[in-house]
């Protein structure tokens, strides 16, 4: 296990990838700028960050060709409101420029920082306070995660049915059978943010990202075991058209 110097109080930051394309959200544009309640969803998602004292600032990770990010969330920049146009070809490559970039930034290595999704809209300030609550004592860090509720299958590919049920099959229903049941026990989904000290999480990434979906996974390959702080439903990722106007209506049930 790394030690941190003992005495050094960390500061947090949070870092935002926001440099994906949205491919499975259907959208006219990426994911992030479409206007959920008035305002573009990174708005929401950043203004949910600013709220939270602790928080220092907040680096935002664009894609070197951005031209929204300006226009969506006005006035932005400034000493806790920080971009930079790095991202890279998947999330883990945008998250670790990011870390190069806090580092830059004055950011130390036994400082947390908070990766969270741009495409997670519906984070509230309490919420992040409670992930760092838990996890500012611990050595590791942890992420909002929320225990799997539904039973949870194993699918594979349809192409090998049998023909009869093959012909039986709905035009639109999605090309896949059930290979198993999973036993979810003990299973939780990953939701952001993830909380990790600079020191930790910037050699796990650099260890290597490929196939990594989350900073999580790449702290547990040096043999590390996160925390899970329970969190909310509502705190899902907008990915797929459906779920633009459930983010909407929780959104404007809010105001
Ligand atoms: N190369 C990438 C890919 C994703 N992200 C960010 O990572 C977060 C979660 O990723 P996801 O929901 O998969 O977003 P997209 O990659 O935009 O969506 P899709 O996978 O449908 O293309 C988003 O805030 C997205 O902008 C990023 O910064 N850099
Ligand atoms: C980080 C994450 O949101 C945790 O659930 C998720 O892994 C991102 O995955 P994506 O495929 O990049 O959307």
């Amino acid at each position: 296990m790394t030690t941190f110097p003992i005495g050094l109080e960390p500061r947090c930051f949070a870092l935002v990838p926001a440099a994906g394309v949205g491919s499975r959200s259907g959208a006219d544009r990426p994911k992030q700028y479409v206007p959920l309640a008035g305002r573009a969803m990174i708005a929401h998602t950043l203004a949910a960050l600013a709220g939270v004292p602790r928080i220092e600032a907040t680096l935002v990770v664009l894609s070197d060709e951005d031209d929204q990010f300006d226009t969506a969330v006005p006035g932005f920049e400034g000493d806790r409101g920080w971009v930079a146009r790095c991202g890279g070809a998947t999330r883990a490559e945008t998250v670790a420029n990011g870390l190069q970039v806090l580092r830059e930034r004055g950011v130390q290595p036994h400082d947390w920082v908070l990766v969270h999704d741009a495409a997670r809209c519906l984070i509230r300030p309490e919420w992040i306070e409670r992930l760092i609550e838990a996890c500012d004592p611990d050595e590791v860090g942890g992420l909002l995660a929320l225990p799997v509720a539904d039973t949870l299958k194993d699918g594979c590919s349809d192409a090998g049915a049998n023909a009869s049920a093959n012909a039986n099959a709905n035009a639109n229903a999605a090309s896949a059978r059930v290979a198993g049941t999973v036993d979810r026990r003990g299973k939780w989904a990953a939701q952001t943010p993830q909380m990790f000290r600079w020191g930790l999480l910037a050699p796990a990434l650099a260890q290597g990202v490929d196939g990594i979906t989350d900073e999580a996974s790449a702290v547990e390959a040096l043999g590390h075991r996160p925390l899970l702080v329970e969190a909310s439903m509502e705190n899902f990722k907008v990915t797929y058209p459906a779920d633009f106007a459930l983010a909407e209506r929780l959104l404007r049930s809010r105001s």
